[in-house]
């Protein structure tokens, strides 16, 4: 039976890190004990530092949060992950292909997302989302195969589903010890804070969910992006609900990167914890570092007090986008000297204090999460009295926009400053490379310019992009230019060559490796459930024994392990389950035209420029926002070639 970990108030806010028990010495420079007295939790009150002992009015020890054992008071049976997103989709499939003894339940409102989680054709592309997804839905046969002279023949066991998909919310809810928020937190777009701050009413609405059906003491976890101290807003919200009871709250912020998610969900830099410093907190926190421990050494996991988890999140996506924004100033001096951005960025980033990463100038950052979450910092940062930390991260958002500004200037002022008559090119929409994802691309901001002018047509094509989703992010540009009209000036196609032919100018837009044209590369072939782990056998990945006798299928692994680094036997695919077809009416399937859900799509062959030279119009003007193609192999093929960050741009 389930029981509470702590309903006890006046337990369950005793802190004493002085007396607590030491964290081991072999654990992370992260696995330090913290200490945050229950009554400076307030809203207001400022946290202390991590690891600074204070001196304590409490005696209790606090459970050491990376103690196996100490998971084992809070029993985690089934998972409810409420959003079935980019992050709640991915994230639930990796805890449930590593915890096949637990049951994950993937919910949301949205039937059609449900339903496609539910077949052939995943809401999302992903590489190597759907091996995993697979797996842990279908489950996965038994194999026979032979030992060596000692063991003989053994068998993988098959594996039982345990990741499903449903829009019932309210039941799953009820059944769950602990629930995954992964809902969408964007920015207002009206009332007060409009434009910056977090627009919390999804959140809001899975926590109220939760506050009215959940078990006592179920574990809520925010997995969504949020503000600091939202943590003490969904408490005020369990307590308004069910006054007296214990729902501890957990932050443990998701940094997965769209189009490399399955691969950093399988091998995370960090999993950070934030949990308040009460037992139930610890508690919570130790299960669900458990379940990540099934697969993530537990030296990565890092245990921290949860206002500091949830502005660390907030933290790391400025500091990222704030290199992108360095960058992209100086690539606006070499424009105006001789100066090369590519060249400075691989100069600068040798130095390791800097590094390489983070480091690519171009039309700046897009994506659902940059922008908002900076939005939010500076909303943060001013709501709290500190208008020169608003106006500091501000400065990172202004330097993205004048970024895609002068790109789509310099592209008008090119074409003789009118673009009337005129067919532009489109290659690229999605926000970066490996993603279908158009949500905030910067070619929306530069399609919105071109449109001011006015031109023929402007034709996209994107490898994974759908029309779809292109269409309803450009459904914003409708009142003015009448964008989705038949007759209206933006086509969709399916095809690079289609959208060059008689271009008057072609623009990259995003930095999909096959629109390269040096040497051949094979950074972004579809990655394999082989190459997304490196740590352990297709054995260990099942949490499959080879002897049958000793099968743990259903049990969780003791002790939990860590990833081997021994290379992974290839071939976990004998294992999948044929796929049940699709209904005869089938949309996707039906369609010749889908490109944004099918993970089959090619996106590695590169295009032939060579023949694109010869469909579009003279000078042939190729603008390159990405820095992805080789000038001199262009201008050999007859090319007008400009890329930002470079002197010709001017
Ligand atoms: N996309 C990323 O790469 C990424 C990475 C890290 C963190 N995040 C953060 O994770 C959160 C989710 O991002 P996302 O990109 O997955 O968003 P998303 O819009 O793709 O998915 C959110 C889903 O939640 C569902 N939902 C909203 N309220 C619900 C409710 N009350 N009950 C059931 N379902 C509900 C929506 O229908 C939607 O399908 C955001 O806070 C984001 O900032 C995103
Ligand atoms: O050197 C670079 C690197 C990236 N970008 C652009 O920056 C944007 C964001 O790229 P990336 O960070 O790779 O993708 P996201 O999926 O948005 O991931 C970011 O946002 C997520 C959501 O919060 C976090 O979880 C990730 O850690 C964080 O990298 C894209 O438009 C890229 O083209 C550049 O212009 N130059």
């Amino acid at each position: 039976m389930y029981q509470t970990p702590s309903l006890g108030r006046s337990d369950d806010s005793a802190v004493d890190s002085s007396s607590g028990p030491g964290t081991p010495s072999d654990m992370s420079m992260f696995a330090q004990a913290y200490s945050i007295p229950a009554d400076a939790m307030d809203m207001g009150a400022l946290p202390e530092r991590v690891g600074t002992p204070q001196p304590s009015r409490y005696h209790t020890a606090l459970p050491d949060i990376l103690h196996p054992e100490t998971a084992s008071n809070v029993p985690i049976r089934t998972i409810c992950c409420i959003g079935a997103g980019y992050v709640g989709g991915p994230t639930a499939a990796v805890i449930a292909l590593h915890n096949p003894h637990i049951r994950v339940v993937v919910v949301d409102r949205d039937q059609g997302r449900i339903d496609a989680w539910k077949s052939r054709h995943l809401p999302i592309h992903e590489p190597g989302l759907e091996d995993v997804v697979r797996i842990a839905r279908d489950g996965a046969a038994e194999v026979r195969r032979r030992g060596d002279s000692a063991t003989g023949e053994a068998i993988d066991a098959a594996r039982q589903p345990n990741l499903f998909f449903s829009t019932a919310c309210i039941a799953t809810i009820k059944e769950a010890d602990m629930c995954l928020i992964s809902v969408n937190t964007p920015t207002k777009t009206r009332g007060v804070g409009a434009g910056r701050a977090t627009d919390m009413a999804a959140l809001e609405g899975a926590c109220r969910d939760i506050a009215m059906h959940a078990k006592a003491g179920c574990i809520l976890v925010e997995k969504s992006t949020v503000p600091c101290k939202t943590g003490q807003l969904i408490k005020d919200i369990m307590e308004a609900h069910r006054p007296g009871v214990v729902f501890p709250v957990l932050s443990n912020p998701e940094f997965l990167s769209e189009g490399t998610a399955i691969r950093d969900l399988m091998q995370p830099d960090r999993v950070v914890i934030g949990c308040e410093s009460t037992i139930s907190g610890h508690r919570a926190a130790a299960a669900l570092a458990n379940l990540y421990a099934a697969w993530v050494p537990r030296s990565r996991i890092a245990p921290i007090g949860i206002w500091s988890s949830e502005l660390c999140k907030l933290a790391a996506n400025a500091m990222l986008a704030q290199r992108i924004s360095s960058i992209n100033s100086i690539s606006a001096i070499c424009e105006r000297t001789d100066a090369d951005v590519g060249e400075i960025a691989k100069s600068i980033g040798l130095d390791p204090r800097i590094g390489p990463q983070f480091l690519k100038a171009g039309l700046g950052f897009g994506g659902s999460c940059f922008r908002k979450d900076i939005a939010s910092l500076t909303y943060l940062a001013e709501s709290l009295g500190l208008p020169e930390v608003a106006a500091y991260w501000q400065q990172v958002l202004t330097m993205n926009d004048f970024q895609r500004d002068r790109f789509a200037r310099h592209v008008i002022a090119s074409l003789n400053n009118s673009l009337r008559g005129k067919k532009i090119a489109i290659l690229g929409y999605a926000f970066k490379k490996n993603t279908g994802d158009a949500r905030e691309s910067p070619a929306l901001d530069v399609i919105r310019i071109l449109l001011e002018e006015g031109p023929k047509s402007i034709t996209i094509y994107d490898p994974l992009c759908s029309e779809a989703d292109i269409r309803r992010e450009l459904s914003v540009l409708e009142r003015e230019y009448a964008v989705s009209m038949p007759d209206g000036p933006v086509r969709v196609v399916s095809d690079p060559y289609t959208a060059c032919t008689d271009s008057n100018a072609v623009l990259i837009l995003a930095d999909w490796d096959m629109f390269k044209n040096s040497k051949p590369f094979t950074s972004s072939k579809p990655v394999t459930m082989a190459e997304t782990y490196d740590g352990a056998t297709p054995t260990d990945i099942l949490h499959l024994t080879p002897n049958p006798k000793r099968a743990t299928i259903n049990k969780p692994p003791t002790p939990p392990r860590t990833p081997k680094l021994s290379p992974l036997s290839p071939d976990l695919t004998t294992r999948l389950l044929p796929e049940p077809p699709c209904p005869a009416d089938c949309v996707v399937c039906r369609s010749s035209s889908t490109t944004g859900t099918s993970a089959k799509t090619d996106t590695t062959t590169p295009i032939d420029w060579a023949h694109i030279s010869k469909t579009v119009r003279e000078p042939r003007w190729v603008f390159d926002g990405r820095g992805v193609l080789d000038a001199r192999a262009m201008v050999g093929m007859g090319f007008r070639l400009e890329t930002l960050g470079r002197a010709s741009m001017y």
